[in-house]
């Protein structure tokens, strides 16, 4: 320990190690001698925190000195994944700590294991905003998350008999070290009550909101900080808290339940995450919980920027806000209601400065997936932004009406208010309105969605619409997934490439000289092993890691089309089955993800994935040459585990329906080659790494349309191909379902009559796609170079990348250089 280096941010092997007992001892309160491994996790992630604070607060000073402009982010989902290794990459400190850990005679790895990840997520959406923040940080660009802290996040998932259970999900059981509760950051927020005018002292009418009920959102903080840099920006989630936590009144009168009674219905407004990733509509809570986070995060805005002793005409220069999809969309009418009724704003420049402030990002083309809320509800629980959202609508449609008359029609297509049946409140529609930026999240994507869901809003502000393909931390599911490859990427194209993943091209040349194959080749086994081992500890099915690992891991959806993998998985099946000499590569089929509870078909999919797993891995005839496996609980941790460990990534959706993907990316990155359809970022993922090192499948987006305007018949397509009809003949006659025939008819049925998402129309174009990937793997070197390829040219989908986009192009952020 030298002596001038503060035992509090020293990042030396000693001064971690001393840190560490430290904290075991003053924060934790436990000695060596008794110790968990729980323990000595908590006192290393109070060691790690202090050394984060130091650049936080010095952060938060030069923000605040330099009156920095600051992008606040607003989504109802953050899935950052456990925060351990992360810090400890950002700070450089990985292998001091390691070293400081084995003195204590433990293992770093054991103790991040220890770590309960915050699932304030679903999927794609939540885990976007995650990577946006840790490469905002990074690129030292001012900017608050904000949103959520749910006390119970998306449930754990466990399997019982091939059948999806929920398990909630309590992650602050054992406290959450890497958050700072902030008593003194706090917003009151009404709910309900009803609205009344009155005159001003200067005679204007203006109007007051008496709300039925009020709730505090106080602020949990968790540092963001940058990879490499000083910057530590901030993830600030608000919690419900009752006003009034304990009602004497009610105790004294004997009403004991009363007395908390407010408490309790407060509090369960954070309680938990709605796990769906498909709104629906109509629930009072999730409304209340997306207004909660949003009025909470705009009043700190407009407390930061009022502290900074600007006027509110500057507000919009100082702060840009993101929607990250409709869910935060109500923050158009609250951030009206705050500067009409408590700043006195008139309208007109209430509303230009609205309009200046907000960007909204689309992330589904899926129509049922647009939230819309009834006005009945909407009159229950916001009265005063109903009257703002009414009048907000009056001034659009007489702007629509200026710029198109005669077309009544486009108008009530455009109107916020849906009023085909009882009357609703289309979110997006207000999200366009109130934005100066609308973009979707894969160039196909925004594509679709000046055509079709959002065609009308683009007839009237082509110049708003814009696309920002998304990305991927390259540190998350790079460095931290997959040291070992890193090392090489490091060697090869210099140790820059994590913050400036362009470089990854450096690789290219490498891919064409055979040396480094068997170093490449021993990598991916090694991570194949080691999946294997987590496999059999999870299911028990032992897995041979020399055989092709095809993994599709992401929420189940019908349009994501798990059962179409599933499908060729039987035909695969029936084929060694006929002919034991088929020469095909011996394959792993991997599979995990979450199908929200309420989703009856994408639990039926999960069953059939295990159901079809029993037969195909019990049977001697295809024992070493097939065999599925259903990882349970994929969240950011299992995927850490398994992007690393794929030879072929699944991204088999029907061609419009995958906004964008990122999953793709984080298999690419990790040298796993895809086979996937021309959707999402897959288009732009195979003209990247090149159409020879991407196997293609299926109709474009474009054929489908046409073939469902021409009428699409998938009993056609069964009664045409054998090999298909064959596959669903065995699943119809309860082949994986011990003869039950009924087990699987749902899914039987709605593929031969309806089959929405085209599964049989693809179904023979898939498989012989997969022939040529059998064919592609069994060329070794040739699977390598392709490998290499896809990681050499994958750097533009890093979210460093997107990123800059969104600073240049939206948000006019500027870097600010933190200094220590
Ligand atoms: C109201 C319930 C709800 C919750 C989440 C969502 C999300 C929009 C669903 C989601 O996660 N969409 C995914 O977003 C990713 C990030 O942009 C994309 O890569 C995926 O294609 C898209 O499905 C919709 C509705």
């Amino acid at each position: 320990l030298t002596e001038h280096e503060p035992t509090r941010t020293g990042l030396s092997v000693d001064a971690l190690h001393r840190a560490l007992l430290d904290n075991l001892f003053y924060v934790v309160g436990r000695f060596p001698a008794v110790a968990t491994r729980q323990d000595y996790y908590r006192a290393l992630a109070f060691t790690v925190r202090d050394r984060l604070l130091h650049r936080w607060l010095r952060t938060v000073q030069t923000y605040k000195e330099e009156r920095s402009r600051t992008v606040c982010y607003l989504s109802a989902e953050y899935l950052p994944g456990p925060q351990l290794g992360h810090n400890l990459l950002a700070l450089g400190i990985f292998d001091n700590t390691r070293e400081a850990v084995r003195r204590v005679g433990l293992e770093l790895d054991d103790l991040i294991e220890e770590e309960a990840e915050p699932g304030l997520g679903n999927g794609g959406l939540g885990r976007l905003a995650a990577c946006y923040l840790d490469s905002l940080a990074t690129l030292q660009r001012p900017a608050i998350g904000y949103g959520l802290r749910y006390e119970f996040g998306i449930f754990r998932q466990r399997i019982d008999n091939g059948w999806q259970v929920e398990v909630s999900d309590s992650w602050l059981r054992d406290g959450n070290p890497w958050e700072l509760r902030r008593p003194h950051i706090a917003f009151e927020i009404g709910l309900g009550g009803h609205t009344e005018r009155y005159l001003d002292h200067h005679g204007h009418t203006r109007v007051r909101w008496v709300p039925g009920e009020t709730i505090r959102g106080v602020a949990h903080d968790t540092a963001i900080p940058g990879y490499g840099v000083f910057n530590s920006n901030l993830l600030r989630l608000w919690a419900a808290e009752a006003t009034e936590s304990f009602d004497f009144g009610s105790f004294n009168a004997g009403d004991y339940q009363g007395a908390v009674r407010r408490k309790i219905r407060s509090e369960t407004i954070s309680r938990v995450l709605y796990p769906n990733d498909e709104p629906e509509t109509g629930k009072r809570l999730r409304l209340i919980q997306g207004y909660l986070f949003v009025s909470c995060s705009l009043q700190d805005m407009l407390r930061i920027h009022l502290a900074g002793g600007e006027g509110l005409d500057r507000f919009p220069q100082r702060f840009v806000v993101q929607l990250n999809d409709t869910h935060p969309a109500i923050a158009v009418a609250e951030l009206m209601r705050l500067l009409l009724d408590k700043h006195g704003m008139e309208w007109e420049s209430a509303w230009d400065l609205t309009r200046r402030t907000f960007a909204y990002t689309n992330h589904t083309l899926l129509p049922e997936a647009l939230e819309k809320w009834s006005l009945t509800l909407f009159e229950e629980t916001l009265p005063r932004h109903l009257e703002i959202i009414l009048e907000i609508n009056q001034y659009f449609l007489d702007e629509v009406r200026m710029r198109f008359p005669h077309d009544e029609a486009l108008t009530t297509r455009l109107s916020l208010i849906d009023e085909t049946g009882p009357r609703y409140v289309r979110m997006a529609h207000l999200a366009c309105v109130g934005s100066f930026s609308i973009n979707g999240v894969a160039r196909l994507h925004t594509a679709l969605l000046a055509d079709t869901v959002l065609r009308d809003f683009h007839t009237l502000w082509p110049e708003r619409f814009n696309n920002k393909t998304n990305g991927i931390s390259p540190r998350r599911f790079g460095n931290l997934s997959n040291p070992d490859l890193c090392a090489l990427l490091s060697r090869v194209a210099g140790p820059g490439w994590a913050a400036d993943a362009e470089r990854l091209r450096l690789l290219e040349p490498h891919a064409h000289r055979r040396e480094i194959y068997p170093e490449w080749r021993r990598i991916k086994l090694e991570r194949k092993r080691a999946l294997a081992r987590y496999v059999a500890d999870q299911t028990g099915i032992v897995v041979d890691p020399e055989s092709m690992f095809d993994i599709q891991v992401k929420r189940i959806h019908e349009y994501k089309r798990q059962h179409l993998n599933v499908l060729h998985i039987i035909a695969l099946y029936s084929r060694i089955k006929m002919d034991p000499t088929l020469d095909a590569a011996p394959r792993t089929f991997v599979f995990g993800g979450k199908a929200a509870p309420g989703y009856k078909m994408a639990k039926l999919i999960i069953k059939l994935i295990h159901s079809v797993g029993e037969v195909v891995n019990r049977d001697p005839a295809v024992r070493d040459r097939l065999r599925v496996v259903f990882v349970p609980d994929f969240n950011v941790k299992v995927a850490q585990r398994i992007y690393p460990a794929a030879d072929l990534s699944e991204q088999i959706s029907l061609a419009g329906m995958e906004a964008s993907g990122t999953g793709n990316m984080k298999f690419a990155l990790n040298g796993a080659l895809t086979i996937g359809t021309l959707d999402g970022a897959n288009v732009e993922i195979r003209e990247e790494v090149g159409a020879e090192n991407f196997f293609l499948f299926g109709l474009t987006s474009a054929e489908v349309q046409a073939r469902k305007r021409s009428g699409y018949c998938p009993y056609d397509c069964y009664r045409e191909n054998p090999v298909l009809r064959e596959a669903i003949d065995l699943l119809a006659d309860g082949l994986f379902s011990h003869g039950d025939r009924a087990l699987f008819r749902p899914l039987v049925d709605h593929l031969l009559q309806q089959d929405d998402y085209m599964l049989l129309a693809d179904f023979q174009s898939y498989i012989d796609c997969q022939d040529r990937v059998d064919r592609a793997f069994r060329d070794a070197d040739s699977w390598t170079r392709m490998s290499m390829l896809n990681v050499a040219r994958i750097g533009r989908f890093s979210s460093d990348r997107v990123v800059q986009e969104y600073c240049r192009e939206i948000w006019r952020l500027e870097p600010v250089t933190i200094r220590p």
